[in-house]
C-alpha cells in the first residue's frame, strides 16, 4: 500500500491483463457477523482483508468471540445467539458496515440477556446519521442512547429491558438501506414468534437487501418479504452455520476495472475476475450504466471481459439509486464521453464516507470540467482540456479509486496531464493493493514516466537518498551498480578476465537477475550480500569499462522506467540512460567523508575495514569510473549538484524533494 501524503500518476494511454477483484466489503462484514451469531464453526473463504473487515474482526474478538484466519480464509466459532462478553468498549473507524449491524445485534442481545455495549469510531462516523435504526430499536423496546448528538454514533446500548415483538417493527428506507439490512440480520436472535419489520418511505439499495436476504438465507432464516414494504422473519428462525462459504469479489472495485477497460483496453479486452452473471451484488449492474455509455462488455458466470466499445463515450442521464457506491465512478467516466451525464438518485452520497455529491463536484472542476448538483443528482460535462490536478479524497476510498482514472486523460483529446491523489492510503478501507493492481494494467508512454537521476561517486548516499525518495514518492528504485556488480561477479564466478570484453558481455547480455524485496537474486541464488563486496564494487568498475557491457545493460535498465515513476541511481543515470528525466542530482561528498561512511558501514555490517585502505580503493575507483570513455562519471549538463558532506540524510532527501515539488505543476 502507498502509506505516503499523494501519489502522482503520470498520464495513461493504455490498459491490458487480468485483475483478481478483493472480496466483497459488504459480503464479508455481513458473513462475518452472521457467523459469530450462529450456531456452529464457518469456515469463510475469500474474505477482504481491509480495514472495514478489521475492524469486525476485532470487534468480535472483543465480544469474545473466537477466530483464526489462515491467508484470506477466516475460521470463525459461532456464539450461537449469545454474546461472551456482557460488557465491551467497540472502535468501529469509519465501517458502515460494522456500526449498523452490531449496534441492532447488541442492543438486541443487551435487552435479552443483560450487557453494556458502546460503540465508537472516527469524527465521520459521529456524522453519520444512524437515528432511523436507533428509533426502531427503541421501537421494540431495547435502550440505545446517542453519547453525543442525538441520532449519531457513539451509542451505549444497555439492559436488560422487554421487547415488544407483538407488533411490527418500523423504519425508514429512504436514508441508508444498512438499517433494514442490521435488523433483518439481528432479529432472528430474539424469533421465538413471527417478526414483521416494516419499510417507512421508499427504499433505496434494493440491491443491498438483497445480498443480506440471499446471505441469511446461507445461514438457515428464511425472510419472507413482500414486496419492499413488509419482512417476516418466520417464528423459530436460527442462524446456523453454513459450515464453508464463499466471499465473491467486490463489485462496486469491479467499477474501477470496468471503466478503466471502456477507456483504455484497446486490442484485447479486460478481465475481470471474481464476479460476473451470477453475482449476488446490486453493483454488478453498474455494467449496464457503463455498457449504456459505450463499453463492450461479455459476461461470464464469474468474470467481466470489458474493453472500449464506443468512443468517444456517450453521455448518458442514469438513475443510480441501486448502484450508489459504484455510480461515483459514472462521475469520472462522464469526462470522456461526447455529451452531459446525469446521475440520479444519489442522495445517499451526501452521508457516506463524506458528502460524496459536494467532494466529487470541488474535485471534478479542478480537473477543468463543468459540474453542476443537487440534493441528489450531478451533471458532469465532458472535458475538452484537462488541466493537471491534486485531488483531494475527503478519507474516502472511493474518492481516490474512481479520480484514478483521470490519468488515462491523453485518451480523451488533448490531454496529457499528471493527476495527483492525496492521502492515498485511505483505499486501505476496503482495498489496499489498489494502486499496485491498477499499476500492473496500465501503460503510458515512457516519456510521461516520471525519473528521477542519482548519479555520483561511489559512497556519496546515492543509494541511500534513491530509496528514501522512492519510498516518499511511492516510485520504483533502480540500482544500476547492482546490474555492473550482478555482471562482475557472474564473471569472477565463471573465472573469466574481467577485462575480456567479448566474453564478459554476452554474461550482461544474459544475466538472470530479478529484485525481490529488496533482495537481488541471480537465478535462484540470493547474491545480495555477495554483490556488496568491496571487491565485487571493484570488479564491477572494471566490468562498467566495457563499452559492450555498457550496451548489453542498456535496454534492461530502460525497463525499470515504470508507471508511476522512477528513481535510478548509479553513474550515467542523467547523461546516458535516462537523458530526458526532469530532475537529475550529481550527489557528491568528500573523498574522506565518503571512506568514512563506507567504514562505518563495513563495521556495523561486521566486516573488518581499514579507513586508508577504503579510501584509497575509493579514489582508485572513482578515477576509473571518471575517465573511461564509455559513458563516464559526470554530471549531466542539466543536473543539479548536491555536496551532502555537510548534510544530513534528511536534509538531502528534503533538498530534492524541493528541488521535485519546484516541477511538478500541481
Ligand atoms: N548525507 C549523509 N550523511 C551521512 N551518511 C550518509 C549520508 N548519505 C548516505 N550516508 C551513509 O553512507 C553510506 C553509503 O551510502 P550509500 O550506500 O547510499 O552510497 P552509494 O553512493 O549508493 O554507494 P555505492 O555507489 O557504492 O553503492 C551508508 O551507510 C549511508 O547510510
Ligand atoms: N550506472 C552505473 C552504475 C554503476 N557503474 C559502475 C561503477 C561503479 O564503480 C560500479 C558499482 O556501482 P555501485 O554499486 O557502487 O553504485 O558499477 C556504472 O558504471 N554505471
Amino acid at each position: 500500500m502507498f502509506n505516503i501524503p499523494f501519489l502522482d500518476l503520470p498520464p495513461l494511454r493504455a490498459a491490458l491483463g487480468t485483475v483478481t477483484l478483493p472480496g466483497s466489503k459488504s459480503i464479508s462484514n455481513r458473513i462475518l457477523l452472521m457467523a459469530a451469531l450462529a450456531e456452529g464453526r464457518t469456515e469463510i473463504h475469500g474474505l477482504l482483508a481491509a480495514d472495514d473487515t478489521q475492524v469486525m474482526l476485532e470487534s468480535l474478538r472483543t465480544l469474545g468471540v473466537q477466530w483464526t484466519r489462515d491467508g484470506d480464509t477466516v475460521t470463525v466459532d459461532g456464539m450461537g445467539g449469545r454474546v461472551p462478553q456482557a460488557q465491551a468498549d467497540l472502535f468501529l473507524g469509519n465501517a458502515g458496515t460494522a456500526m449498523r449491524p452490531l449496534a441492532a445485534a447488541l442492543a438486541l442481545m443487551a435487552a435479552r440477556y443483560g450487557g453494556d455495549y458502546q460503540l465508537r469510531g472516527v469524527p465521520r462516523m459521529h456524522e453519520r446519521p444512524i437515528r432511523d435504526l436507533v428509533d426502531a430499536l427503541r421501537g421494540l423496546g431495547c435502550q440505545v442512547d446517542c453519547l453525543a448528538q442525538a441520532g449519531y454514533p457513539p451509542l451505549r446500548l444497555t439492559g436488560p429491558s422487554s421487547l415488544h415483538l407483538d407488533t411490527p417493527v418500523r423504519v425508514r428506507g429512504d436514508v441508508s438501506s444498512q438499517f433494514l439490512t442490521a435488523l433483518l440480520m439481528a432479529l432472528p436472535l430474539v424469533a421465538q414468534r413471527d417478526v414483521v419489520v416494516e419499510v417507512e418511505g421508499e427504499l433505496i439499495s434494493k440491491p443491498y437487501i438483497d445480498i443480506t436476504l440471499a446471505l441469511l438465507g446461507r445461514f438457515g432464516v428464511r425472510v419472507q418479504r413482500d414486496g419492499w414494504q413488509r419482512f417476516t422473519i418466520p417464528a423459530g428462525s436460527r442462524l446456523q452455520s453454513p459450515g464453508r462459504i464463499h466471499v465473491e469479489g467486490d463489485a462496486s472495485a469491479a467499477s474501477y476495472f470496468i471503466a478503466l477497460g471502456a477507456l483504455a483496453a484497446l486490442g484485447e479486452p479486460l478481465r475481470i475476475e471474481g464476479v460476473g452473471s451470477d453475482a449476488l451484488q446490486g453493483d454488478v449492474r453498474f455494467a449496464d450504466a457503463a455498457a449504456a455509455m459505450g463499453a463492450d462488455i461479455r459476461l461470464e458466470p464469474n468474470a467481466l471481459l470489458v474493453q472500449r466499445g464506443r468512443w468517444p463515450l456517450r453521455g448518458i442521464e442514469w438513475d443510480c439509486i441501486a448502484i450508489p457506491d459504484a455510480a461515483m465512478t459514472l462521475a469520472v467516466m462522464a469526462l470522456f464521453a461526447d455529451g452531459p451525464s446525469k446521475l440520479t438518485g444519489i442522495g445517499s452520497w451526501r452521508v457516506k464516507e463524506t458528502d460524496r455529491i459536494a467532494a466529487m463536484a470541488t474535485e471534478l472542476r479542478k480537473l477543468g470540467a463543468t459540474v453542476d448538483e443537487g440534493p441528489d443528482w450531478i451533471r458532469v460535462e465532458p472535458l475538452r482540456e484537462w488541466r493537471p490536478a491534486s485531488i483531494r479524497t475527503y478519507d474516502d476510498h472511493r474518492m481516490a479509486m474512481c479520480f484514478s482514472l483521470a490519468a488515462l486523460n491523453p485518451l480523451g483529446g488533448h490531454g496529457a496531464a499528471p493527476v495527483r491523489i492525496e492521502d492515498p492510503a485511505c483505499v486501505a478501507k476496503t482495498y489496499p493493493d489498489y494502486f499496485e493492481t491498477f499499476f500492473g494494467l496500465v501503460q503510458a508512454d515512457a516519456a510521461d514516466v516520471p525519473v528521477i537521476c542519482i548519479d555520483g561517486p561511489t559512497a556519496s548516499g546515492k543509494g541511500t537518498l534513491a530509496d528514501e525518495l522512492a519510498q516518499a514518492l511511492g516510485f520504483w528504485v533502480l540500482d544500476s551498480g547492482a546490474l555492473y556488480r550482478a555482471t562482475a561477479w557472474a564473471a569472477l564466478q565463471a573465472g573469466l578476465d574481467l577485462n575480456d570484453e567479448a566474453a564478459v558481455a554476452p554474461l550482461a547480455a544474459t544475466l538472470p537477475l530479478r529484485f525481490a524485496g529488496g533482495q537481488v537474486y541471480l537465478g535462484e541464488e540470493n547474491v545480495t550480500e555477495a554483490l556488496r563486496q568491496e571487491a565485487v564494487g571493484l570488479g564491477a568498475s572494471t566490468v562498467a569499462a566495457l563499452p559492450a557491457v555498457r550496451q548489453a545493460l542498456h535496454a534492461l535498465q530502460l525497463g525499470f522506467r515504470r508507471v508511476p515513476g522512477l528513481v535510478a541511481d548509479g553513474r550515467d543515470m542523467g547523461t546516458a540512460i535516462f537523458p530526458d528525466a526532469p530532475l537529475k542530482v550529481f550527489l557528491t561528498a568528500s573523498a574522506a567523508q565518503r571512506a568514512q561512511r563506507r567504514h562505518k558501514q563495513l563495521i556495523f555490517k561486521g566486516v573488518s575495514a581499514n579507513i586508508e585502505g577504503l579510501l584509497a580503493d575509493l579514489e582508485a575507483r572513482d578515477l576509473r569510473d571518471k575517465t573511461r570513455s564509455a559513458s563516464p562519471l559526470k554530471p549531466a549538463q542539466d543536473a543539479r549538484l548536491l555536496d551532502n558532506s555537510d548534510l544530513t540524510i534528511e536534509a538531502s532527501v528534503d533538498q530534492v524533494l524541493a528541488w521535485w515539488a519546484d516541477q511538478r505543476p500541481f
